[in-house]
């Protein structure tokens, strides 16, 4: 690729990338960083790890935490005071632990490729090899702090008990395989854990077909978070962003954003592409052939000719009502895949999910206001 030829007078600047401090958020950021240099090889690059507010408080709920209108600005508030101030370039996010609003004078720059976007189970080691989800045992108790993993799963193995498990990726793992653990097992998403070396830790992938369990909007996925108006990286990004990736979590993103949740609200989603030009007709596949007339991988259909699938799912937090609902079809830009998700919010407020979210809400103002009078007494 060729080396960029930007005219503006801050070419030859260093692009700062914010990121959290944790291991996954650093080897995050580290690939971005990458990306970039293979499309851009003459800038120079700095990786900027700063630690976030929900890094330093570890006692107190998530959920609780993350009450309000500033719901979740405590994992990206430092980092993004400092986009605006001009101290960082752009922040390396996990879409999924993105708002769904952000502040005024910030934008969200480009969607990288998706990896993973699944949750995975990974079984305690004193347990059989082999365990999975539907042969464990009656009682036995799941590690997850997300309300929609555990509702989920309670919905299909109300046997099964669920317990709060916080920090990082690897102090979670430390949990579950520690000698007196009281987890049997726990749900992380398998995109962490594959970019952090971990995926043989995988026993079980789940989805809409293993489990009944659908994943969080935008799972999967990096985001990158700019000053708004910054055109000179919008191009830059333009170079490492990923149009199926953006239509896909755009549609996910404002399904979201109409039924108001927040990361711990029980909505689970999952977007797959069907169809298409190479696909629909059950037809040997076309191959693509490089320069020298070798065959390479099968090249993929056109987005444009494939239809977008959308399996939604909102369940109570006791796993007992729910509301599902699947459509699918053509989306030719981020705007129509919007459009979408808005439409599929809609029609799971018709089917009765916003009975189940008020309810939810409700119990969290619950849950912060029991909290705050706890505090007042004993303080
Ligand atoms: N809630 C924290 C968080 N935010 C993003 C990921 C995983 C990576 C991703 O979704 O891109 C994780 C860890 C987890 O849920 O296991």
């Amino acid at each position: 690729m060729a080396p960029s030829t930007a005219p503006d007078s801050n070419a030859s600047a260093t692009i700062k990338i914010g990121t959290r401090q944790s291991a996954l958020a650093q080897i995050q950021a580290r690939a971005v960083e990458q990306q970039l240099k293979d499309a851009f090889p003459d800038r120079t690059y700095k990786i900027c790890p700063v630690l976030a507010q929900g890094d330093k408080d570890k006692v107190t709920p998530l959920q609780q935490l993350s009450q309000g209108e500033n719901a979740k600005s405590l994992w990206t508030g430092e980092l993004e005071s400092m986009l605006e101030a001009g101290d960082l370039d752009i922040i390396v996010h996990c879409l999924k632990d993105m708002p769904t609003q952000l502040p005024d004078n910030l934008a969200l720059g480009a969607i990288l490729e998706r990896e993973d976007p699944r949750d995975a189970l990974l079984i305690s080691p004193r347990l059989p090899s082999g365990t999975q989800l539907s042969t464990l045992p009656e009682g036995a108790t799941i590690g997850t702090s997300s309300v929609r993993r555990a509702a989920s799963l309670r919905r299909v193995y109300p046997h099964l008990n669920f317990a709060d498990l916080r920090g990082n990726v690897g102090t979670r793992l430390g949990k579950l395989d520690a000698e007196d653990s009281k987890y049997s097992a726990i749900v992380l998403a398998a995109a962490g854990l594959k970019r952090m070396g971990l995926e043989h830790r995988i026993d079980q992938y789940l989805s809409s077909d293993s489990g009944g369990m659908l994943h969080a909007v935008g799972q999967g996925a990096l985001a990158i978070e700019i000053r708004k108006n910054d055109e000179a990286m919008i191009e830059i990004l333009s170079k490492i962003r990923c149009e199926r990736s953006t239509r896909a979590c755009s549609a996910e993103r404002a399904l979201l954003r109409a039924l108001e949740g927040g990361c711990s609200v029980p909505i689970g989603v999952e977007t797959t592409w069907r169809g298409g030009k190479n696909l629909s007709t059950g037809a040997q596949p076309a191959k693509d052939y490089d320069k020298h007339g070798n065959a390479v991988e099968e090249a993929e259909p056109d987005m444009d000719d494939q239809e977008l699938v959308l399996k939604t799912l909102v369940v109570s937090v006791d796993g007992k009502e729910s509301v599902e609902y699947e459509t699918a079809q053509k989306v030719r830009s981020a705007e129509e895949a919007e459009a979408m998700g808005r439409e599929v919010a809609k029609i799971l407020i018709e089917k009765g999910a916003d009975k189940i979210l008020e309810k939810i809400s409700a119990e969290k103002q619950w849950a912060a206001k029991k909290q705050l009078e706890e505090t007042k007494t004993t303080s």
